[in-house]
């Protein structure tokens, strides 16, 4: 199993790193522009090999993509990242041209891949990539709601005063600020709804504190976090490279499907040997359905500013 990572920065080398923990991958090899740093990371990363006791084969390319060649799967989160006060949508400008460039030479030289989008605006890099590639549907997955859901458990767990493994919850909808639907009233502490342990208000506080998650944590670093979305990524990663089945909420092109149409955006998947192999549609109440509709909007407006 061969993983290519676009962009060695800080998502980059934290998904490398996961990767390379969980040790199912035969190969990584991570990517960048910047001369030498791709392979300076990789260099670091192999040197806690024999510490973290894994055998994944890391190594490094500046703009080679020939390195790249025959990869099962690719992740790309090459592009900036946003700096406190912007939003997610901001970067467009930017990170489209590289997202589109990126994913033409991934395709050159793998024309198999399954490629997993990070770089943001995710859903619309996600379309874009839809776009560009030609790719089938199932082998394009945008990564956003398997780390909004997380942050969603981490929130829910501070409420209920649990431990973490005890909570299960999922955030569907477009991987922004506003977007996100966290579905409070499916979420569970150990099978019982949380709605038994907790009130409305704090509930509705969880929400908003998941749907900000990632402008908190620009706030407090001064750029957009980087650990749990490795770690995101690499459970995205390793359910496809495992042939695991597992469900995840991700970014998929909807055609109908939740009454949505020609758009990327968060919904649960099942992810395995050939990506997502289904899209699961769960029965929403109508303020979770209208959540979303509005959320497709809004996601929808941002890929009206693509040059397609
Ligand atoms: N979908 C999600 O849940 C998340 C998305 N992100 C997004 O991921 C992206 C990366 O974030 P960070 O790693 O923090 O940024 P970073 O600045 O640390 O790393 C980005 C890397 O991309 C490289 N790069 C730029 N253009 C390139 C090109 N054409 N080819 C190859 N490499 C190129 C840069 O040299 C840099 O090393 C951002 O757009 C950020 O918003 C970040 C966290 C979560
Ligand atoms: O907040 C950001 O810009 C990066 C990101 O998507 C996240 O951490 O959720």
């Amino acid at each position: 199993m061969k993983v290519t990572v676009v962009g060695a920065g800080a998502v980059g080398a934290s998904c490398a790193e996961y990767i390379a923990i969980k040790n199912f991958a035969s190969e990584v090899v991570l990517l960048d522009i910047k001369e030498d740093f791709a392979e300076g990371k990789a260099m670091d990363l192999m040197q806690t090999a024999s510490l973290n006791g894994f055998d994944t084969k890391i190594t490094g390319s500046t703009s080679d993509y020939s390195k790249t060649a025959g990869s099962d799967i690719a992740v790309i989160t090459s592009g900036i990242p946003r700096k406190p006060g912007m939003t997610r949508e901001e970067l467009i400008g930017i990170n489209a041209g590289i997202v589109k460039d990126v994913s033409s030479n991934i395709i050159k030289h793998s024309p198999d891949v399954t490629i997993i989008v990070v770089s943001n605006p995710m859903d619309t890099m996600t379309y874009l990539v839809h776009k560009t590639t030609g790719l089938p549907k199932n082998r394009i997955i945008g990564m956003g709601g398997a780390l909004d859901s997380a942050r969603f458990k981490y929130r829910l767990a501070e409420a209920l005063e649990a431990p973490i493994s005890d909570v299960d919850g999922m955030v569907i909808g477009g991987h922004s600020d506003k977007g996100m639907v966290p579905l409070t009233r499916l979420a569970t502490r150990n099978s019982v709804l949380v709605s038994e342990f907790i009130s409305e208000d704090r509930l509705n506080q969880v929400s908003e504190d998941t749907k900000v998650g990632g402008a908190t944590l620009t706030k407090m670093l001064g750029t957009s976090a980087w650990y749990a979305p490795g770690a995101a990524v690499s459970g995205l990663v390793q359910a496809i490279a495992c042939d695991q089945k597992k469900i995840f909420p991700c970014s998929t092109l909807l055609s109908g499907e939740y009454g949505l149409d020609d758009l990327c955006i968060g919904v649960p998947v099942v992810l395995g040997k050939n990506g997502i192999e289904k899209i699961v549609e769960i029965k929403l109440d109508e303020s979770e359905a209208n959540k979303l509709k509005e959320s497709a909007e809004g996601v929808k407006k941002t890929n009206g500013l693509l040059e397609l």
